[in-house]
């Protein structure tokens, strides 16, 4: 498979690529962004992280706004950056911010018109996967996965579906109950169709209490967030990791929004948490 750098700049002693690509999951270019710390440059394995966006998201809010490149030149982690859906003319899109394009909630549609294209699980999980870790110094066994809003969704599912994959797994904001959200339910029914028990497979709260998690998690969520109450509901997933057992870190942050002032803030002590599990 060929990667196309479409730009690469000097950042931190590393550098910051984004990539474009045909992809077989989706059936169309895909672009991607990555940070290559020094020793990745060298050609050393280095740790690497998945950063899954939220709604209306490309690769570049992340890349431009949270920070990560300085954290990660520090930790000698590669960080990656998808898109969050397939795009095109010839992609299903709605004109809604939250369906279609900008939001593929990092699931494989089964329903018209999106099943053509929409399969971010499948692009994410296994076909980017498998070409970053093919095609750069990425160290096999020592991958993490956080994500913001839709995004967080996207790691805390794809994390538990794929433990032989992604060995550590935090989040901000994350949508942790799909089944149980206006987002959840109208992507849900859009990508998967009205039958709601094929859609706990991709909920958070059912997953931990179905597959588990071996390690533990970490979720920042800030109180003044305005989806919070009706979206987020992170205390779904702090009840089912109790009952599940698993080991979950839920902090509160007072007066942070959902914005990427929020993410940068809180950035440094995720990228510092993966770096403890994925090296240690
Ligand atoms: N403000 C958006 C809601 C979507 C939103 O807040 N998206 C979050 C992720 S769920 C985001 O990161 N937006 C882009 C950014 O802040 O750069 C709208 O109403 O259109």
């Amino acid at each position: 498979m060929t990667l196309d750098t479409i730009s690469s700049a000097r950042a931190f002693g590393g550098e910051q690529r984004v990539y474009r690509h045909a992809s077989a999951a989706t059936g169309t270019d895909m672009e991607f962004a990555a940070f290559l710390p020094a020793e990745a440059l060298r050609g050393e394995a280095c740790p690497t992280l998945f950063y899954l966006s939220g709604l209306t998201c490309t690769w570049e809010n992340a890349t431009t706004k949270a920070g990560y490149q300085r954290l990660a030149a520090e930790y000698g982690l590669i960080l990656i950056a998808p898109d969050t859906s397939p795009r095109g003319e010839g992609v299903a899109n709605d004109a809604a911010y939250d369906l279609g394009q900008g939001a593929g909630f990092y699931v494989d549609a089964t329903e018209a018109p999106w099943a053509p294209h929409f399969a971010m699980e499948s692009y994410v999980a296994r076909e980017l996967f498998d070409l970053v870790s093919a095609e750069l110094p990425v160290w096999e066994g020592a991958v993490g996965v956080t994500g913001h809003s839709m995004g967080g969704h996207g790691a805390l599912t794809l994390a538990m579906k794929h433990p032989d994959r992604f060995r550590s797994v935090s989040a901000f904001a994350p949508i942790v109950n799909p089944l149980d959200c206006p987002w959840g339910e109208k992507a849900f029914t859009a990508y998967l169709g009205a039958d709601r028990a094929t859609w706990a497979a991709h909920d958070a709260c059912h997953l931990v209490e179905q597959a588990g998690w071996s390690g533990d998690i970490l979720i920042d969520q800030g109180t003044a967030d305005g989806f919070l109450d009706e979206q987020l509901k992170p205390w779904n997933f702090e009840r089912a990791c109790r009952k599940a057992g698993v080991d979950l870190t839920l902090r509160m942050q007072g007066g942070y929004d959902h914005s990427y002032y929020f993410i940068s803030t809180f950035l440094a002590d995720h990228v510092a948490w993966h770096a403890a599990r994925l090296t240690g």
